[in-house]
This record gives C-alpha cells, sequence and structure tokens, in this order.
C-alpha cells in the first residue's frame, strides 16, 4: 500500500516492440499507374494478418511493394522498425520470405532443390548447401506431406504439388515474416487444411504471417485480424468479428451468409463456412 500523499513509483515502460512488418501512408502501383494508396498497416510478431479484396483490388501489388519487388510511389515500409531500402538485400532475405501466387518455375529444379533455394540466405556465397540445410529443407518437405517428390522436376508436378513446395520453400527459409499470396488457391480440402495448419503454427511460434485469401472462412480460422482491401484502399480492419456477412457483401458485390463450420473443419474450428443465398442479407 502507498503511504498517503506519496506519488506511486511508475514502473518504466518498455516501449512496445517495433511491428514487424509496417506501411505508413503507402501508395502502391506499376510504373506510374497507381493501384492503392493511403494504405496503413502493421503486422506484430506471432500476429497473423489476413487480407481479403476481390480481384484486381490491388493485392499482389501491395505484397509485391512490401517486400521491395515494386517501388512505393508514396509512404514507407519499414521491416523490423528499418526502412526498407536500409535493408542490405542478404539480411532482408533472412527476414522475409514470400509465397507468390500460381508461380511457374523457369528452369525444371528438382523439388528439393526448389526447397533448397529458401536456404540460400542462410548459405555463404557459393556454398553447398550443408547437411543441417538438407535437413531443415527435408523437414520443409514432410511438413507439407510431399517428401516423396524430392527428386521430381517442378516442372512436372501438379499445381497444386508446386504450390506446397513453394510454401516449403518458405518455411526452409526460417523468415521471421511470412507473406503469402493466396496460398491455398490450388490445393484441396486437406492440403488447404495442412496449410492452414502450418501457418498457425508459425504465428504461434511468433512469426508475423501477413496472408491473402479469397475464402474468408480462411480468414476465419487463422487470422489474429484482418484487413479488406477493396479498389486499392483498406476500407476494414480489425478481429476476425469483422467477417459478417453485410461486410462481405459489401467487399464482393453478392450477398453471403456464414453458416455453422458443423464438420467441414476438424478440431476447434473457429470457422464458418460461406454460402451464398439471396434471402441471405436481406
Ligand atoms: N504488371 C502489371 N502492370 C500493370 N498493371 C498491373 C500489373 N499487374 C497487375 N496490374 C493491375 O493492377 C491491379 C491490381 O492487380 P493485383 O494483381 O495487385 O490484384 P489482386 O488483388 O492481387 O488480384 P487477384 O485477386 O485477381 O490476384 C489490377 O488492375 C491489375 O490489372
Amino acid at each position: 500500500m502507498n503511504p498517503a500523499g506519496a506519488t506511486p513509483t511508475a514502473e518504466p515502460s518498455a516501449a512496445p516492440p517495433s511491428p514487424a512488418l509496417e506501411a505508413v501512408g503507402l501508395a502502391t502501383g506499376h510504373r506510374h499507374t497507381c493501384v492503392g494508396r493511403g494504405i496503413d498497416l502493421q503486422v506484430r510478431a506471432g500476429e497473423i494478418l489476413c487480407l481479403l479484396g476481390p480481384n484486381g483490388s490491388g493485392k499482389t501489388t501491395l505484397f509485391r511493394t512490401l517486400l521491395g519487388l515494386l517501388p512505393a510511389l508514396e509512404g514507407t515500409v519499414r521491416v523490423g522498425g528499418r526502412a526498407l531500402p536500409e535493408w542490405p538485400r542478404a539480411e532482408l532475405a533472412r527476414m522475409l520470405a514470400y509465397v507468390p501466387q500460381g508461380q511457374m518455375l523457369p528452369f525444371p529444379f528438382t523439388i528439393e532443390h526448389l526447397v533448397l533455394m529458401g536456404r540460400t540466405g542462410h548459405m555463404a556465397r557459393f556454398a553447398q548447401p550443408s547437411a543441417r540445410d538438407r535437413q531443415i529443407a527435408g523437414q520443409a518437405l514432410e511438413a507439407l506431406g510431399i517428401a516423396h517428390l524430392s527428386g521430381r522436376s517442378c516442372m512436372e508436378v501438379s499445381g497444386g504439388e508446386r504450390q506446397l513446395a513453394l510454401v516449403a520453400r518458405a518455411l526452409a527459409q526460417e523468415a521471421r515474416i511470412l507473406i503469402l499470396d493466396e496460398p491455398t488457391s490450388s490445393l484441396d480440402f486437406g492440403n488447404q487444411l495442412r496449410v492452414l495448419e502450418r501457418i498457425a503454427t508459425l504465428g504461434a511460434r511468433g512469426i508475423a504471417v501477413l496472408m491473402s485469401t479469397h475464402q474468408p472462412e480462411h480468414a476465419l480460422r487463422v487470422a489474429d485480424r484482418v484487413a479488406f482491401l477493396k479498389a486499392g484502399r483498406i476500407v476494414r480492419c480489425g478481429g476476425r468479428e469483422i467477417v459478417d456477412a453485410p461486410a462481405l457483401a459489401a467487399l464482393y458485390g453478392v450477398d453471403a451468409r456464414l453458416i455453422a463450420a458443423g464438420s467441414a473443419y476438424p478440431s476447434g474450428a473457429q470457422a464458418g463456412m460461406l454460402d451464398s443465398d439471396s434471402d441471405s442479407t436481406r
């Protein structure tokens, strides 16, 4: 108890850690064509932020700008509190991993080689992968159930198998921040769940995750926060509870309703399944 009149001793309050990934006043686009504007977002360590938005709303353009693959037309991107241009590329490669959307690969790498590429930022220049690099790549392949494809050419596997390999490559990178552009888009139901579970595990381990999806139920399943991108602007951002029928109707221009997940998602799923129904939002 404080003696009467004594001022309580203030604990020195530690400043909150910088967001792992932050955009401030960001404008995105291609050459001089602006796609997105006024974008502010933050992803903290251990947080999963899920971006929902219609086709062409600017999700990939935003991701590529956050990664420094496209120049910001305005505003700032910070990674770990440091402006993106200040990062040496090699260090950035250890911080940020990217799973691009539907990437076709130009050479017939084996799947193992492709996943080992995720280790490049950890290897000395021109060095061969170490036993540990191979072990980590092997674990990533196992985690996604594609170890049996290790020796196959990435040009001779299905689109979904290649997508799993790209997720495995990002896992092998052991980055602090993971950006995934529609990581489940060509996957079957089982593999969608496998990838979502892996993403949830990474979040629980302190990795900052930013992902896009066209399936709002995936956001309901794994996201800590959800952002709605419409015509290049973040029009709504908050906890999973913002994903409701009126918001989805406004975002996509269709009536939608959330129905109970029932048996569609196993063990503890908080997801809803979506159905379109003309009566739903009226
Ligand atoms: N290389 C490019 N050059 C010029 N414009 C582009 C280029 N890539 C995309 N665009 C345009 O930028 C806008 C946003 O595209 P983007 O790929 O970022 O959308 P998206 O939200 O990821 O779409 P989707 O959900 O269909 O993948 C679209 O109008 C698109 O036509």
